[in-house]
Formats: structure tokens, sequence, C-alpha cells
């Protein structure tokens, strides 16, 4: 697919705050690196989370881990654009340059759940896009936790009856894609993206050739 993130759009539009939300095992960190393999022009925002690493995870890269002491200093000192509390630890977006950058036509991707989501949506509505990506079955959630092998049987339950609250939040999302196949789940995800960077409303300036003509 072409990439309509050229630098022209750049230059005549705001970033996007791309919000890709699920219950965990949907798929939602699978899609969101194949989206920053391809795509150029998407940053992560990478959140502060107190939980441990897992395996092959890089501090700075998928998530900044910190201490419970750090994360209250972060509270504090208003780091935060949002933070809530997920399976037991604390997750945030830290504030960084991510507002400038927006203004900038940087478009950011966030992986977070809808608590963060409802919060970035009553801030900056005009630049969030929400999508909620949702498993094709319930046992096939199950078996998708199970086979990442990274959570003991007990966390796979509580995961589980969490999964059922979450999905109850898909209707106050934007759009919602089934990942049933992921290379399918992929693409729409990647259609949504390319619609939603040429929004009109979403443009701040009008190309040179453009603006002649309306003169
Ligand atoms: N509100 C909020 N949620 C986050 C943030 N970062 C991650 N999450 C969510 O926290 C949940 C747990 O994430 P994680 O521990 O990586 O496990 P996962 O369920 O396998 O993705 C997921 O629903 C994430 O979307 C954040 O900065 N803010
Ligand atoms: N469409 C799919 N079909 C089969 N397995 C998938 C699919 N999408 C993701 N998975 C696998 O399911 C597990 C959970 O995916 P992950 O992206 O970690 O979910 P989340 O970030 O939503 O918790 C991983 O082992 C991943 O490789």
């Amino acid at each position: 697919m072409a990439d309509s993130a050229t630098d022209t759009d750049k230059l005549h539009r705001r970033g996007l705050m791309f919000i890709l939300s699920s219950p965990s095992g949907a798929g939602k960190t699978t899609i969101s690196r194949m989206l920053l393999d391809v795509e150029d022009e998407i940053m992560l925002s990478v959140s502060a989370t107190t939980r441990p690493p897992r395996a092959g995870e890089i501090d700075g890269v998928h998530y900044h881990f910190v201490s419970d002491a750090e994360f209250d200093r972060m509270v504090e000192e208003d780091d935060f654009y949002e933070w809530a509390h997920v399976f037991g630890y604390r997750y945030g977006t830290p504030k960084g340059r991510i507002r400038n950058a927006l203004k900038d036509g940087q478009d950011f991707l966030f992986d977070i759940d809808w608590q963060g989501t409802q919060q970035l949506k009553q801030k900056d509505e005009q630049d969030v896009v929400t999508v909620f990506i949702l498993p094709p079955s319930l046992d096939e959630l199950r078996r998708r936790l199970e086979s990442r092998a990274q959570d003991s049987a007990e966390v796979i339950d509580s995961r589980m009856e969490r999964a059922r609250g979450e999905i109850s939040h898909w209707a106050e999302y934007e759009y919602v894609v089934v990942n049933d196949d992921v290379d399918q789940c992929f693409e729409k995800v990647r259609r949504i993206l390319d619609a939603e960077r040429m929004r009109r409303t979403r443009q701040t300036g009008l190309i040179p050739f453009v603006r002649e003509l309306m003169a």
C-alpha cells in the first residue's frame, strides 16, 4: 500500500493520537509492532510501568520500567497525560514531547487500555483516533494467552476475567477490528490510519496551489 504520510502531508496537518486497545492477548502488541515496522511516520508512545519486564522487552523501547517510587514522583510532578491501574501495576503515558510534536504533524501510536483512552479523549478529542481489537472468540483468546507462555495459569485466569470487563468498553471506540487472521487485521488497521490522515478537518493549512485557487 502506498504511504500517504508524505512530507507534504506533514506540513499541512496535525499529528494523530492513534490508540489501539484490546483485552490482553487479543493481539494489540503484535499489530502495533507490525505497524511500526512499515510506517516510518508514526512513533510509539512508550509508556512507563511498574510491572517487571517480560523476556525480550527492552527498557525505553517497549516500556520505561520504573519503580513504585519513581512512578509516584512522575505523578507528583504531573509528568503523565494519563495513567491507570492495570493487573495490579500502574501504567502511564509520559507527556514528553508529544503535544509539540503533534502540532508539527508527528503521529503517535498508543497501546493503552480503555481507562487511558477515556482520559486522552477528554483532553484531546480532535487528535484522537480509537481502535478496539477483538479476538475471534473467548476460547481463542485463552489459547493465545497460553501460547504466549508468559503468564502462570492463575494470571491467565485473571486476564480472562478482566477481558470480559475490557470487552464491555468496545462501544466507546470509533473502530472495531476482529483479529482472526493477523495479516488481514493489520491491513484493516493500516487502512484506518491511512484514511484518518486524510480527514479534511485535520488539515491545518492549504497546499500552495489550492491556496492560490481560493484567493
Ligand atoms: N492507561 C494505560 N494503559 C496502558 C498503558 N500502557 C499499557 N497499558 C495497558 O495495560 C495493559 C497491560 O499491558 P501489558 O502488561 O503490556 O500486557 P498485555 O495485556 O499483554 O499488553 C494493556 O491493556 C495495555 O494496553 C498506559 O500508558 N496507560
Ligand atoms: N491473529 C492471530 N492469530 C494467532 N495468534 C495471534 C494472532 N495475533 C496475535 N497472536 C498471538 O497471540 C499472543 C498474544 O498477542 P499479543 O500481541 O501479545 O497480545 P496483547 O498485546 O493484546 O496482549 C501472542 O503469542 C501472539 O503471537
